[in-house]
């Protein structure tokens, strides 16, 4: 079968940053084609090409034998290509069906009616793709973040495109979304369609990806069937070298000292009853299906939901209302937030600024700060964790997504907070940056901070945790262990009651 897109050796910079240099993807209709890359490798600038959101500087596509040249994401979308980016477009006053159907409304001039329609259409839509449980009529402010990418995958749907792009969809899905989102992605392909796929995920590309194309630094490095090459060699191709291991060992490092203690917490009637101890030295799982009640524990604990219940940080009583009250002081507790767009970085500030933000009276004497002392301080975690930003003075919200996830984590670490409250910190981030994320929180534990962590990707809980804490219904179902801790008996804990049986 001939190629359906052929996108030949396409350029983009951004000033004197080069996004793209030498990019090339071939790719047939009724195929899942991965796309894969390190953090910063260009693929969303790729993507955003093929969208129609970004211009090319130089290159040639063709879609159906025909030329490419889109000028605009109406353009793109006419000619089939519908696209899920990283960061969501969904409006949070609009319902599920009038985000699916914004500015293409039904032609009724009865409001209504209009609406009807909408909604009617939208649960047409679900039950065909066998959705997960969305009500059309809801608020779209009321949705979860898994929720509303969801919904944004029924928008590019609704369009009945001919190529469905992907980004790093699955990131903030748990996991029976992502099962279900995976199996779409195949029947999306046996329609005929084709979809683009990217994903950091390799378990998930080599399940679904007939085909995976490597981009490195902006250029295509190179293209396989998946059927046709091991994991090490996409690998090295992405990183540019071999990469030695991606879970660290495994060492015990807990002490009998406890840094965190709740007792009997509650948030609404999301989060009931929770007892749960952190030790210095360890990092603590925290595991759950969508919904019960993860999010809310570590909300409570940054002060950012209304919880009730007792909270003890290194042995004292402490009241969290804030997260100002969260991180201060030299005995407070850091996050790493789930939404990163909206809670974790000022966008128009530069990588140094949001990376010192919170730290700056460190290197500040008598009102003056030390900018030497500033610039190897970021220099440093620049280096440490391999943000690849032109300079430190590039703003944020121009780094690929994977980067911007970094200078979040790079911007905790200066904190000086030795309570870590990680929510999915290596979401969006590269496997190789990955290894070397789950080796520093190893690390820092045997340093003796004390890390509560909750992953999407059941893996990484079962490799990096010494114990994982299961939530069910916002109440604990099991603390899992040595052989105990296994993806078998979380999922086991998380879905049936153990308890019970
Ligand atoms: N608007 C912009 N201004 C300046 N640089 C940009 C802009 N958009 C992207 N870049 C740069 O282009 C490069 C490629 O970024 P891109 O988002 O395409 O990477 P990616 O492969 O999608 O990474 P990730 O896996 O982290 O999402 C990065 O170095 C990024 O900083």
């Amino acid at each position: 079968m001939p190629d359906f897109l052929e996108a030949l050796s396409v350029a983009k910079r951004y000033g004197g940053i080069v996004a793209l240099s030498d990019a090339t993807l071939k790719a047939r209709s009724g195929e899942v084609h991965a796309l894969l890359g390190e953090n910063g490798a260009g693929k969303s600038t790729f993507i955003q090409i093929l969208a129609g959101a970004v211009r090319a500087d130089s290159g040639s596509i063709t879609l159906g034998g025909e030329r490419f040249a889109v000028r605009n994401p109406e353009e793109a979308q006419r000619l089939g290509v519908a696209a899920v980016f990283q960061e969501l477009s969904l409006i949070p006053d609009l319902t599920v069906a009038e985000n699916i159907f914004f500015r293409r409304e039904p032609l009724s001039p009865l409001r209504t009616a209009r609406a009807g329609a909408m909604r009617e259409a939208t649960a047409e839509l679900f039950a065909r793709y066998r959705f997960p449980a969305i009500r059309p009529d809801q608020e779209l402010r009321r949705l979860t973040l898994a929720e509303r990418q969801v919904v944004e995958i029924a928008k590019a749907l609704a369009r009945d495109p001919r190529v469905l792009i992907l980004d790093e969809a699955t990131s903030a899905l748990a996991p029976r979304e992502t099962e279900w989102l995976l199996g779409l992605s195949r029947d999306l392909a046996a329609e005929g369609k084709l979809v683009i796929y990217i994903s950091h995920r390799l378990g998930e590309v080599r399940r679904i990806a007939d085909r995976v194309t490597v981009f490195r630094n902006g250029a295509t490095v190179a293209a396989y069937d998946t059927a046709s090459v091991d994991d090490d060699t996409i690998i090295a191709d992405m990183l540019g070298r071999q990469m030695e291991r991606l879970y660290p060992e495994r060492r015990n490092t807990t002490t009998g000292r406890i840094a965190l203690s709740v007792k009997g917490l509650s948030v609404e009637n999301r989060l009931a009853d929770l007892d749960l101890d952190l030790r210095e030295g360890e990092v603590l799982g925290v595991a759950g299906l969508q919904g019960h009640g993860q999010r809310e524990l570590f909300q409570a604990l940054f002060g950012a939901a209304r919880a009730s219940g007792a909270i003890e940080v290194w042995g004292k009583p402490r009241t969290i209302r804030s997260p100002r009250d969260a991180l201060s002081g030299r005995d407070g507790l850091a996050l790493v937030p789930e939404d990163r767009r909206n809670h974790g970085l000022l966008l128009a500030k530069s990588v140094r600024e949001n990376l010192t933000l919170s730290v700056v009276k460190r290197f500040t004497r008598f009102g003056l700060t030390d900018p030497k002392r500033e610039a190897k301080l970021v220099d440093d975690m620049i280096a440490q964790l391999r943000i690849k930003a032109g300079s430190p003075e590039q703003a944020a919200g121009t780094l690929s997504g994977g980067n911007q996830q970094k200078v979040i984590f790079g911007k905790m670490l200066l904190t000086d907070a030795r309570i870590l409250l990680l929510y999915d910190p290596t979401r969006g981030i590269d496997v190789g940056t990955k290894g070397e994320i789950f080796t520093l929180m190893r690390d820092l534990a045997a340093r003796g901070y004390a890390i509560l962590f909750y992953s999407s990707d059941l893996a990484e809980l079962v490799h990096v945790a010494d114990r994982v804490a299961v939530l069910r219904y916002g109440r604990l179902a099991a603390i899992l262990e040595g052989a105990e801790n296994s993806e078998h008996q979380i999922l086991r804990a998380a879905m049936i009651d153990t308890r019970a049986a």
